[in-house]
């Protein structure tokens, strides 16, 4: 099913959540979604309130409760694996399994759905994948063992990994968890950067809130009461902020732009 939409996401009257056999467990409902292509997106909310679900649902990782979800205008639920592997690539936190994989076997990895069934690599691929160590800063890595690397050396070539995917769009559950602040902020600058001059689609969930607040172009806000998305400025000037965390140690401060501790 198509449709013409000029929205790279589109996904209207979402429910997600799980399934069993016994009951429903729904995280969130009538998610409404319209994102422009080349937008850096940071999905903002508490523990638990169902960011790592939303993301695993826009990426075919699980179903939908209900609603519908158009990626570049195809529904979702008709593309095939190789489609969908040309359209998105996901990036996830956990620590790869003791991999003896060198790191540039896994980089290149991202190409399988591209190359052919015994994974010859053409030039233009590897022309793609030298691209991506170089915009990850990664080079330096590429003949070590995946198990060698830090966490936050690992981070990138899983970055590096979806460069040589090369998708429109890229989707990160939290890539900064395990990060320091050096590297958490040059994270975000190379994704900031993936977005503006490359076009790229780029969706991270994070609790990185005030760094959220500096960088992305656009915010999707959970909250137990609602789901709201759009421009940052836009969300602050509407005080959609105000209710993110319902906490009364930190509150949303609208004239510094940052979440603050509350004087008590
Ligand atoms: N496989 C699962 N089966 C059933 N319930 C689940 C499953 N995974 C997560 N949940 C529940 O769904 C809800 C949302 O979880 P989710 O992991 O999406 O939250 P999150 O916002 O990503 O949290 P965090 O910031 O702590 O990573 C939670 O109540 C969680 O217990």
């Amino acid at each position: 099913m198509k449709q013409t939409s000029k929205h790279i996401i589109k996904a209207s009257n979402l429910s997600i959540g799980y399934t069993s056999k016994k009951d429903t467990l729904t995280v969130a409902r009538d998610l409404s979604i319209n994102l422009n292509a080349g937008n850096l997106v940071c999905l903002l909310g508490k523990n638990g309130i169902g960011k790592s679900t939303l993301l695993r649902t826009l990426t075919k990782v699980q179903p939908e409760l209900n609603g519908e979800i158009f990626i570049n205008n195809s529904k979702l639920e008709t593309l095939t694996n190789n489609e969908l592997a040309k359209t998105l690539s996901l990036v996830l936190t956990e620590r790869l399994p003791d991999s003896s994989l060198t790191v540039f076997e896994l980089v290149a990895l991202g190409r399988q759905p591209f190359t052919n069934w015994i994974g010859y690599l053409t030039n233009e691929d590897m022309e793609i994948i030298q691209s991506a160590f170089e915009k990850t800063n990664t080079k330096h890595l590429m003949d070590s063992k995946c198990y060698e690397l830090s966490d936050g050396q690992l981070q990138k070539v899983l970055i590096a990994r979806a460069l040589a995917q090369n998708t429109p769009i890229i989707v990160l559950d939290e890539p900064t968890a395990h990060l320091d602040l050096h590297h958490t902020v040059n994270t975000f600058s190379l994704l900031k950067n993936l977005a503006s001059e490359f076009n790229k689609t780029i969706i991270i969930s994070t609790h990185e809130a005030n760094l959220a607040l500096q960088l992305a172009d656009e915010l999707w806000l959970m909250s137990p009461s609602k789901f709201v998305s759009g421009k940052t400025e836009e969300l602050i000037e509407k005080n959609e902020l105000d209710q993110l965390f319902d906490s009364k140690l930190i509150s949303f401060n609208k004239s510094l732009k940052q979440f603050t501790i509350t004087n008590s």
